[in-house]
């Protein structure tokens, strides 16, 4: 086994006993949240509250909708940049990936449902929605978690009444002999949080501070908790956003579910986390604008171009 597959990310269990704020168990979960974050800009949740038969439907949701032709995936628009169907990509052929707006919301999901599905799909749209209640309840708790570790506990309140959730589904054709096995590119995301699930196959790869790229082991009860780039904004550089990727090692098709968060509103750098050490390095921003501008330049253009003092 080389070096490189030792590296393991941080695994933080959240479990009825440390899900109580204000216990001690809740005070040690808030301080791993905020070292993995600033340490690898990303950690592994294991997360109960995910029961087995909803993440199979959500997975069994996925095959089907990726089983339609491209001109109904295509129907999947959106104004907020973004939001929409991707694919048909020459430098990424393998990748596809479809987004609905607000998940744990009926009529969202129903509204979803029906641009797929014209005749109806009730159980698509009900394994869309219990899939994501869940998860989008784990990132309000890895929030408010980070939030009281960096004593800004305050802010939970506006998060929680100002994040829209996206639930993206994943799918990646399997390799053809020849072709590449890049999956989706190196990137980091444009959202506060992003919250990954694989399915039974792996191949999420994510990048260390020291550069070394750790592979994210696919299993049914694991949740890659990472931060954005509108996190590391607001965190004042004292997170940085995960750069990750997905490389298709073996020849089977591939699906992954993502829940990925953006604050409405104008977000400022809060003053607690300005000092010495951490001088002020962003003006405030809004995480749609983060999104407008990195969705309309041909390059991939610099954050600190985007709102960096
Ligand atoms: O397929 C995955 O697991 C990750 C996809 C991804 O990183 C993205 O589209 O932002
Ligand atoms: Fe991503």
């Amino acid at each position: 086994m080389s070096l490189e597959s030792q590296v393991k990310l941080p695994v933080i269990e959240f479990s009825d006993e440390n899900l109580k704020p204000g216990s001690s168990a809740w005070a040690s979960a808030c301080t791993d949240v905020r070292r993995a974050l600033e340490e690898c800009g990303c950690f592994e949740a294991k997360f109960e509250k995910m029961p087995r038969q909803v993440r199979d439907a959500a997975f069994a949701g996925a095959e089907e909708l990726f089983g339609l032709p491209t001109e109904v995936k295509l129907r999947n628009t959106n104004d907020k940049p973004g939001f929409h169907y991707f694919g048909q990509f020459e430098f990424m052929p393998l990748y596809e990936s479809l987004a609905v707006e607000n998940p744990t919301s009926f009529d969202a999901t129903s509204n979803f449902t029906r641009l797929m599905w014209p005749d109806g799909n009730d159980r698509f749209r009900e394994s869309a929605q219990s899939f994501s209640e869940p998860v989008t309840e784990l990132d309000r708790i890895v929030a408010r978690m980070l939030f009281e570790s960096y004593g800004v506990g305050h802010y939970y309140d506006y998060y929680s009444k100002n994040t829209c959730y996206l639930l993206r589904y994943f799918g990646y054709r399997e390799p053809m002999p020849d072709q590449t096995n890049a999956g989706i590119l190196p990137h980091t995301d444009k959202t506060f949080f992003s919250i990954l699930h694989q399915g039974d196959i792996g191949g999420l790869m994510v990048k260390m501070k020291d550069g070394r790229w750790v592979d994210v082991p696919a299993s049914p009860t694991s949740f890659v908790v990472m931060a954005g780039d509108a996190l590391m904004i607001w965190s004042n550089d004292r997170i940085q956003s995960c750069y990750h990727q997905v490389i298709m090692k073996e020849k089977k098709r591939r699906y992954s579910l993502g829940i990925f968060s953006f604050v409405n509103g104008t977000i400022h750098i809060p003053e607690e986390l300005v000092d010495e050490t951490h001088p002020i390095r962003y003006k405030s921003f809004d995480n749609f604008e983060l999104l407008k501008f990195f969705s309309s330049k041909q390059k991939m253009p610099l954050i600190k171009d985007f709102c960096g003092i």
